[in-house]
């Protein structure tokens, strides 16, 4: 009764008034929501277009009751963002929910904790993400050339065969990610290239497991899990399924195997890159749950969100061939190199219109698109409150805030009547691209001290594989029959990212 009062007088102390509560809900402890979002594509529903987003287009911040009866705070207001990620950074964490759906795939890391281990494991990785070592692309050349092997010839009439890309371009991620985090590619494209033509070698053996449909399908249901668990609150175990036990398994041994070479016979000076996140990270601990933790983390953090950039991307791409066209031409202007001879990272980060293409892929398709913070004391927002939902609101110690950047993205009263079209040319404006440095309104990779340590790297990786098939074919056709044609019909898997669930294409070699 007493902290009730206190609280009521802090609110009042702040002029806040009552956030809007969802009236969506009948049975008690988000009961039928939970039923309504497993089950919505049973019904050939979709839970982001369905379920997340839409209360919020009419309510922009609202309160509603989570599995087991705890309230959630959700909000698309960018001023609401940014007072928790930096204004008032400090009152706000990610929280025990979030740590315990994640550390049982990932241990304890940089995104499994808070306080003084995520300042140190920050500290750690800042000089890895350094400008330098973004800048070390021979490993991408290598792994796009594999990639366009791994799609295939032509025919006679210059088109591949229909191929779901998806997997592909999750082993080029990989591959890439790989070499930067371990110092040496696991080549997993090319071992599942070699295990099929029959051709097993020793070398390709970690390869093989990583290249593997098992291995995809681990990571989807590892992703998959960490989410329900989140959704389940207080009851996280029931998510701990023999099913979760052994995903989490199989990822774990792709770093482990690796880390154990590296710790018994050290780094091999020979095979190595110019720099590579794990031998920084030796020089600094050699505590082996940690190195495991850390490194598992950074696979998780650049694989699906990386690949969803470029799904999503090819995906609008090819529903939208003129957009195709302008940007094969500006890119084949701007970039002469030959396949083989390095791209430059400085003109892949001054080709305007293809950052363009990259951040209008990232408004409309969040590779994140649900993210959340708890507050360690009685705080405030700034709005959401009262019959407008313009004035603060009162935050209470312990309250999960949700912000839902996927719906936030499309809100046509901050975009334009055509928020939900694909129209790179939105960037051109001064003052769209002016919101990337302080509006808040765009977050693809989240803002303040915990903003995204990954973010030059994961736009150089896609800028530099999209430069490379656009420089090579002139045209991609999206299978008529799989739906990806229209928004509507696109089914998603919705983990911690966002993905096509998968993408069936063809594509037209330039004749030469
Ligand atoms: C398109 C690609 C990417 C997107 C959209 C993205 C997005 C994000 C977002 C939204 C967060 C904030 C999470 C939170 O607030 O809880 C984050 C954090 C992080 N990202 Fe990325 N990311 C991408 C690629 C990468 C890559 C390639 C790496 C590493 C190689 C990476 C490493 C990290 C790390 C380590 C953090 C944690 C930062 C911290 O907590 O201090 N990300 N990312």
């Amino acid at each position: 009764f007493l902290s009730e009062r206190r609280f009521k007088a802090f609110a009042k102390a702040h002029g806040c008034e009552p956030v809007y509560k969802a009236q969506d809900q009948k049975w008690p402890w988000g009961l039928d929501r939970m039923y309504a979002v497993l089950t919505a594509r049973k019904r050939g529903e979709d839970p982001l277009d369905h379920y997340f987003a839409p209360p919020l287009y009419e309510h922009h911040t609202l309160e509603r009751a989570l599995l087991g009866g705890a309230q959630i705070i959700e909000t698309i207001e960018p001023a609401n963002v940014k007072t928790m990620l930096a204004t008032n950074f400090d009152e706000w964490v990610i929280g025990e929910y979030r740590h315990r759906a994640f550390r049982a795939v990932q241990g304890y890391n940089i995104f499994t904790s808070d306080g003084p281990f995520w300042q140190h494991s920050r500290a750690m990785f800042r000089p890895q993400f350094s400008r330098d070592l973004v800048n070390d692309l021979e490993a991408t050349e290598r792994a796009t050339s594999v990639l366009f092997e791994a799609i295939g010839p032509t025919d006679e009439k210059g088109w591949t065969t229909l191929t779901n890309i998806k997997p592909l371009l999750f082993r080029f991620v990989l591959d890439t990610a790989t070499e930067f985090l371990f110092g040496e590619s696991i080549e997993s494209q090319k071992a599942l290239m070699l295990s099929r033509a029959g051709t097993n070698d020793e070398e390709h053996d970690i390869g093989r497991i990583a290249g593997s449909n098992e291995f995809a399908e681990a990571f989807d249901t590892c992703s998959y899990f960490m989410v329900l668990r989140i959704r389940l609150q207080q009851l996280y175990f029931l998510g701990n399924t023999k099913e979760f036990r052994k995903a989490v398994a199989i990822i774990s041994s792709v770093p482990n195997r690796i880390l154990k070479h590296a710790l018994q016979y050290g780094r091999d000076d020979q095979k190595q890159r110019k720099y590579d996140l794990l031998s920084s990270l030796m020089e600094q601990t050699r505590d082996v749950k940690e190195l495991q933790a850390q490194t598992l983390g950074i696979l998780f953090a650049s694989r699906d969100t990386t690949s969803s950039l470029l799904l999503w991307t090819v995906l609008l791409l090819g529903q939208n061939p003129s957009i195709y066209k302008k940007l094969r031409e500006t890119v084949l202007q701007r970039f002469a190199q030959p396949s083989g001879a390095i791209l430059d990272f400085a003109e892949l980060k001054d080709c305007r219109y293809l950052q363009h293409v990259l951040l209008e892929s990232m408004r409309l398709y969040q590779p994140v698109p649900l993210n959340s913070r708890v507050a360690v004391k009685d705080t405030v927002l700034p709005i959401g409150g009262g019959a407008d939902g313009l004035k603060p609101i009162a935050i209470r110690q312990g309250q999960q805030v949700l912000w839902n950047i996927y719906a936030m993205h499309r809100r046509t009263d901050l975009w334009g009547e055509d928020a939900l079209e694909y129209k790179p040319e939105r960037w051109e404006d001064p003052k769209r691209s002016r919101l990337l440095g302080g509006g808040w309104l765009y977050t693809p990779f989240s803002g303040g001290p915990r903003i995204c340590i990954g973010q030059q790297y994961a736009m150089t990786e896609a800028s530099y594989c999209l430069v490379r098939l656009l420089q090579r074919y002139d045209a991609i056709e999206l299978d008529p029959d799989s739906g990806a044609a229209k928004h509507e019909h696109i089914k998603k898997t919705i983990g911690v990212t966002l993905a096509p669930v998968e993408l069936n294409l063809r594509l037209h070699e330039t004749q030469k």
